[in-house]
């Protein structure tokens, strides 16, 4: 018998995995905020995942965040700025041995929701798979990717990972996790906050070779410095490919701000400077970036953390 799939946020990734684990006859849970939410989505019927066209519904059973019983198995899969909040709530549901799958994207969010909880095993995760929500509990399976997993102070890949090979979930088990996540942030610092303040498309920043480069360059400096030589490497050279790739995407920050939605910066950007700071790092052009999108974000009514 499979260990049962907590999954805590029914947004746009929460719901593409959940939908995928259920389609494959494994045990789903889906954890919602409140019983307002909870009765929301049982009037509903379930999550429905849009493929190709095609809008599948499944039942996945709900629950509140509140409710009883343990958990042995949490997906995290809200927002970086949300993440620890809502571990914490659930922190005496879990088992002694629990484990949770943070898909959280950018740094910071998944060290502060390991040490609120640090009898459990926490699992980092990068992912390239892309989904949005077309409307409640309805999300579009939008771009097909692949998603790296891995736990910086264990090497052992844990058993579940069959679960997500049944499920089609395309993975892999990462030994370097942090790499990948920080060669991440980095390509999202040097391309999301441009597009933002130059109101482009990724393509548009080809127009901005220059600004790119530097900020390419002081990224590698901080990836050098906090022990991420990998991530450095030819930086500058996958930002231009990922432009050049994604010319006709808006990035995830651009629609962020399009939307009126809250940013994940602090896990981004911010948590770059708050890095190259403790490191007594000077890097004018990264700090600069970052006081122009906040000062854009206020100018729109947006948070800037
Ligand atoms: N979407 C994508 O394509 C990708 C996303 N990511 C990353 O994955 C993470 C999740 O993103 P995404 O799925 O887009 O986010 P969404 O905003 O679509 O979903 C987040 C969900 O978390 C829920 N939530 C927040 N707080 C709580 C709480 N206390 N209890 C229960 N549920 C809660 C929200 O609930 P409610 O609906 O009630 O507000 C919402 O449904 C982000 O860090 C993102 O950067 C990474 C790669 C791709
Ligand atoms: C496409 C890309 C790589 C741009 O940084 C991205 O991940 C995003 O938009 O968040």
């Amino acid at each position: 018998m499979s260990t049962t799939w907590h999954v805590l946020g029914a947004g746009s990734l929460g719901t593409l995995w959940a939908t995928r684990l259920a389609r494959a006859g494994l045990p789903v849970k889906l954890i919602l905020r409140d019983a307002a939410r909870l009765q929301a989505y049982r009037a509903a019927g379930g999550l429905t995942l849009v493929e190709q066209g095609e809008a599948q519904l499944y039942a996945v059973p709900g629950e509140t965040v509140d409710s009883i019983g343990p958990i042995q198995l949490l997906l995290v899969a809200c927002k970086a700025y949300d993440a620890e909040a809502a571990v914490a709530q659930l922190a005496p549901r879990l088992a002694p041995d629990a484990e949770l799958i943070l898909l959280q994207n950018g740094l910071g969010s998944q060290d502060a929701v390991a040490a609120r909880v640090p009898q459990a095993r926490c699992i980092f995760a990068s992912s390239t798979e892309g989904a949005f929500r077309d409307d409640d509990w309805r999300v579009v399976f939008a771009g097909h990717g692949f998603t790296w997993l891995g736990d910086a102070s264990h090497p052992t890949p844990p058993i579940w990972l069959d679960d997500l090979s049944a499920a089609g979930i395309p993975h892999e088990w990462s030994t370097d996790i942090l790499t990948r996540l920080w060669r991440k942030l980095a390509l999202n610092c040097a391309i999301n906050p441009l597009t933002v303040l130059h109101d482009c498309r990724n393509g548009g920043l080809q127009h901005h070779h220059c600004e790119v480069a530097t900020l390419c360059a002081e990224l590698s400096e901080l990836l050098q410095r906090c022990g991420q030589p990998a991530a450095a490497q030819n930086l500058q050279e996958e930002v231009e490919r990922v432009i050049q790739a994604t010319a006709a995407n808006y990035s995830s920050m651009y629609q962020d701000v399009a939307n009126q939605r809250r940013t994940e910066i602090s896990y981004l950007l911010g948590h770059a400077c708050t890095v190259a700071s403790r490191h007594q790092l000077v890097l004018p052009h990264l700090n600069q970036l970052q006081q122009r999108l906040i000062t854009h974000l206020h100018t729109h009514g947006l948070p800037s953390d």
